[in-house]
């Protein structure tokens, strides 16, 4: 916003030259670097202001002291790269801003050096040296979300710095002076010349240029890929370049296919299918003449770093360029292709990669860019068939994409609780597929299921590499068992429509990570593959990625399916054997002996979330299968102790449970101790339970701390008790992820895409969605990312009068700025709970009279739209994983607890293995992990407010902002 102070804080600095010319250079370097006016009041005397700050230069001639700062400045030069300067330095002063990022650009401009921390896409810390070889730091922390830099990216020295710059406290290195808000006097030093920074100082990183292209089949995210790309380039001070077209686009060079991008070139992207900047199965990168062609053309167009977006083949082929590099730009040197100057300038490749596939066929990542998407494309297809196929009792084969990979048919199989899968990577023998997939089929229907679907993946095979047609399967599903069949070829339907929440996020977490790797790349740093496990970004060697990937395609050749399935990573096995136990549940020969099969029981609270049923069936098809028998509690705990609503589950009851949305089983808030803890301990007695899974959200919480601690009083809780958490708010400590979130993120995700694209038709309109999520600003945060909102208000910060002051200018320049333009319509997100006193409406109400007719603002209501319907892939197959995690986690706690079970003298509830046997199982960080309640309840929660101790996706929050151009007030 024009005219607002860079920094802020009413800080009131002085500080001391001993040189007439530091002097001089110091009043320059603080009106450029603080943007203050200055007024000079003597020879002395300089005052710098503006309405927050002052900083007052005194001269006081002192050829000792001058000296002294004389060497302080030559050690801060011979500083290297990998020191963290600032425990080097024992004086700073401090300031405050709303905005790094235009500060940094700023700095960029004027070409003064600095650092920032931690050294992330969100920096929270600047730092200069003044002429006087003050270390002048400015920092943006303030507000409740925003983090200390962390021990990951400091020393514990530098740690201990920045936490007393925002605290205020001195470290304990003295003679350190950390100040903010107060009136300073410096004892400094000065030096006849501006002092030239040591090399890790200068904002040589900041200054690439980096280009990102995509590569290989289209799939949905890559857009978002590119935009967080181009946008945390820029935002880095970097320049940011598309390529056109993959490879083709290299190949070809030019500025009509490698070209110069800004921030307005990419917005409103993330709604957006395919690949905007076009991609291609390019053959002529395939041979070197082709790459040392694409060589030649980055380098003309000034390219440092290369990120490509795009699947195994794609980044093969990334992995080859890189490595060929130093012989393609030697020789394109010596054919005077290239200067020598320019073979210096280029002599490093850095380049990363970004997995956009529908496929999922890359190893060492959970999951590419576009897989969910085109996993969604592929469950919403079945659940339509099944419409039909259920109306006329029919067969369907299904065909999908992916073809030396089985994860498509794979995931979809489970979510859609199909009844036969073929996938490359677990063939049977011809004679065997047929008679598996008969028995199972006609046992399904044996048992009363009207519906029959067979997933075909387009690579299947037989285990002698024959492939498997859907016509193969047609034919066998009529000929040996009479069905009524038909087959669906999805195709690129697959490929088709907007990227789901979860894509544009790890594509926009992913463009952010990768624009950080390739900064933080020198000459000897492998090239990284921007991977995803579990929940959490991570970097791995892209050669090696891309080395495991090929030995799956080679292993399948070879006929080595064991180690093709070994290849795979974990989780894939994980689904494979949970997908064949539960769809081969079956009383008649269950997998464990008659003593150990126990009396299960499930029960759901608090409200609806997606993913209920899909654990419930999963629960009890799994139970099947094992030989434990499944009970469900109906109507919560309520309904036990009134109603003794509990029966066990039949396998006829749940068909079709897998894709439904909310809970049949009946769902509601009342915990135990509400209900009548007593009655359900009786009833626990009687049905003689062996363990208990509760499937839910805060309540649910609060019920299994309630069940642990009546441990003490009523026996029949001593059992393994295990919380699958699900709720919309994601709010249940001990987890990155709940159940449902991910369906309502995209409940609320497209509700917001509609009314974006209603705003953009709208000239000057914004409108305010009202987000539920309880206490939990998670659901409006992520969303915020997925639709690319100006804003989110969210309950963890509130909504300060001072931030909406601030984000209602920042709409009014952007409206301003986009005058004549088309699609420019702007979303802002409240959590309900953001605030009490400004609802959606109060809030649209404010902004428009804000914004004096310049433009207005309407609230949107989703409302329980939010809960979403049909569960999301997502939410079902992560309900699969949970569900059997948790009857085996029952499984294994039985040894422990049942020997004390009866006996009270023996029974100590503060038993370390005992508390364990009631546990919350979660996703943290990249695992599974069971936290007994008790830790969770007793250290991790804030229970009045409802809400985990620490927040996990806070920093999202800065990407969102940083995204959009959000400032920040304190
Ligand atoms: N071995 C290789 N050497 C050089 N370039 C390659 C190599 N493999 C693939 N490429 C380049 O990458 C492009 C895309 O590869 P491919 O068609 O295998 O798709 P992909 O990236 O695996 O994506 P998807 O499988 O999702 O469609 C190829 O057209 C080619 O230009
Ligand atoms: O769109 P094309 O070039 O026909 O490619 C189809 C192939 O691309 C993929 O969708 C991968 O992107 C494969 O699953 C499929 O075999
Ligand atoms: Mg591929």
């Amino acid at each position: 916003m024009p005219g607002t102070p860079i920094v802020n804080g009413t800080s009131y600095v002085t500080v001391e030259a001993y040189s007439d010319a530091s002097f001089q250079k110091a009043a320059e370097f603080y009106a450029k670097f603080l943007e203050l006016d200055s007024t000079k009041k003597s020879d002395t005397e300089t005052v710098l202001f503006n309405k927050l700050v002052t900083v007052r230069i005194v001269l006081v001639e002192d050829a000792a002291r001058q000296q002294a700062a004389d060497q302080q400045l030559a050690a801060l030069e011979a500083l290297t790269d990998t020191q963290d300067w600032r425990a080097h330095f024992n004086q700073s002063l401090v300031f405050k801003t709303t905005s790094i990022v235009n500060l940094q650009h700023s700095l960029n401009k004027l070409h003064i050096p600095h650092q920032v921390y931690p050294s992330t896409l969100l920096p929270m810390e600047l730092y200069t040296v003044d002429p006087l070889g003050n270390v002048v730091g400015v920092t943006s922390t303030k507000n409740s979300v925003s983090s200390k830099p962390t021990d990951r990216n400091l020393s514990s020295e530098a740690t201990a710095v920045a936490t007393a710059l925002q605290t205020g406290a001195k470290t304990s290195r003295e003679p350190s002076r950390v100040h903010s808000m107060t009136d300073l006097s410096y004892r400094v030093g000065t030096t006849d010349s501006h002092p030239s920074l040591p090399k890790q100082m200068t904002p040589a990183k900041a200054n690439k240029a980096i280009a990102v292209m995509t590569s290989g089949g289209d799939a949905q995210g890559m857009n978002s890929n590119v935009r967080a790309i181009v946008r945390t380039a820029l935002f880095k001070g970097c320049k940011a370049f598309v390529v056109m077209e993959g490879y083709e686009g290299l190949v070809r060079g030019g500025p009509e296919y490698i070209k110069e991008f800004s921030w307005e070139d990419v917005r409103g992207w993330n709604a957006e299918g395919g690949t905007n900047i076009g991609t291609a199965r390019c053959l002529e990168f395939r041979q070197r003449e082709g790459r040392l062609l694409g060589a030649l053309h980055l380098i003309e167009a000034g390219v440092d770093a290369l990120i490509v977006c795009g699947g195994d083949g794609s980044l093969t082929g990334a992995d080859l360029f890189r490595s060929e590099w130093p012989s393609l730009i030697q020789e394109l040197q010596e054919t005077g292709k290239i200067t020598q100057e320019q073979h210096t300038r280029y002599k490093h490749l850095n380049i990363c990669g970004t997995v956009g596939s529908i496929d999922n066929d890359m190893s060492t990542t959970d999951a590419t860019i576009g897989a969910y998407s085109a996993l969604d494309r592929i469950c919403q297809a079945i659940d339509y068939v099944e419409a039909t196929a259920n109306s006329h009792s029919r067969a369907f084969v299904v065909e999908v994409m992916g073809r030396n990979c089985g994860w498509l048919a794979l995931l979809a199989g489970i979510a859609t609780s199909a009844d036969y899968i073929f996938i490359p990577e677990k063939p049977a023998s011809d004679g065997d597929w047929q008679k598996q997939m008969c028995d199972i089929v006609a046992k399904h229907r044996a048992r009363g299921k009207r519906t029959t679907i067979v997933i075909v993946a387009e690579g299947a095979i037989s285990a002698d590499l024959t492939p498997i047609s859907p016509s193969d399967v047609h034919k066998v599903l009529v000929d040996k068992l009479g069905l009524d069949t038909r087959i669906t070829t999805l195709g690129h339907v697959q490929r088709g429509g907007t990227a789901v929440a979860y894509d544009r996020i790890l594509a926009t977490l992913q463009g952010v990570e990768a624009v950080n790797a390739v900064l933080e790349s020198d000459a000897d740093t492998p090239s990284p593959l921007i991977a995803v496990n579990e929940n959490k970004i991570t970097r791995k060697p892209l050669v090696e990625s891309v080395r495991l990937t090929k030995s799956v395609a080679d292993a399948i050749k070879a006929k080595d399916f064991k180690k093709a399935m070994a290849l795979r990573d974990t989780e894939f096995i994980e689904h494979l054997n949970n997908f064949m136990a539960i769809n081969s549940a079956d009383h008649v020969a269950p997998k464990l002996p008659r003593d150990q099969r126990l009396k299960i029981a499930i029960v759901s609270v608090g409200p609806p979330a997606g993913g209920i049923n899909s654990a419930v069936y999963s629960m009890a098809t799994y139970c099947m299968s094992q030989g434990h028998k499944p009970y469900a509690i109906y109507n919560g705990f309520s309904g036990l102790a009134r109603h003794e609503s509990v029966r066990s589950l039949t396998w006829k009851e749940m068909i079709g449970w897998q894709s439904k949305g909310g809970s049949e089983i009946g769902t509601n808030r009342v915990t135990p101790n509400e209900a009548d803890i007593g009655m359900i301990a009786y009833y626990f007695q009687k049905y003689q339970f062996d363990g208990l899974v509760i499937v839910g959200g805060f309540e649910a919480f609060e019920s299994l701390h309630q069940l642990e601690t009546a441990r003490e009083s009523y026996p029949a809780f001593r059992i393994p008790m295990v919380l699958i958490p699900a709720t919309l708010s994601n709010n249940v400590p001990g987890t990155e992820y709940s159940l449902g979130s991910d369906t309502a993120l995209n409940a609320l995700m497209k509700y917001c895409d509609v009314v974006k694209q209603s705003a953009a038709s709208t000239r000057g309109r914004t409108f305010v969605v009202d987000c539920q999520g309880g206490n939990s600003g998670y659901l409006a945060t992520c969303a915020a990312i997925c639709v690319g909102a100006q804003a989110s208000y969210v309950p963890e910060e509130g909504i300060s009068l001072d931030q909406l002051q601030e984000d209602i200018a920042s709409l009014a320049e952007s409206f301003e700025k986009s005058q004549g333009r088309t699609g420019f319509g702007k979303l802002i997100l409240k959590t309900t709970n953001a605030s009490k006193a400004l609802s959606a409406d109060k809030l649209a109400s404010i902004i428009t009279a804000e914004a004096q007719g310049k433009f207005d603002a309407k609230p949107a209501v989703p409302g329980h739209v939010q809960q979403g319907g049909l569960p999301s892939p997502i939410d079902r197959t992560r309900a699969t994983r949970f569900a059997i995690k948790a009857v085996d986690f029952i499984g294994k706690q039985q040894a422990i607890i049942a020997g004390v079970r009866a006996a009270d003298f023996q029974f100590d509830a503060n038993d370390k293995a005992v508390e364990a046997t009631a546990s919350v199982l979660g996703v943290k960080s990249s695992h599974i992990r069971f936290t007994p309640i008790r830790q969770l309840y007793d250290n991790e929660t804030e229970i009045s407010k409802r809400m985990p101790k620490i927040i996990h996706w806070r920093e999202t929050r800065e990407i969102a902002d940083h995204l959009v151009g959000r400032k920040r007030v304190d």
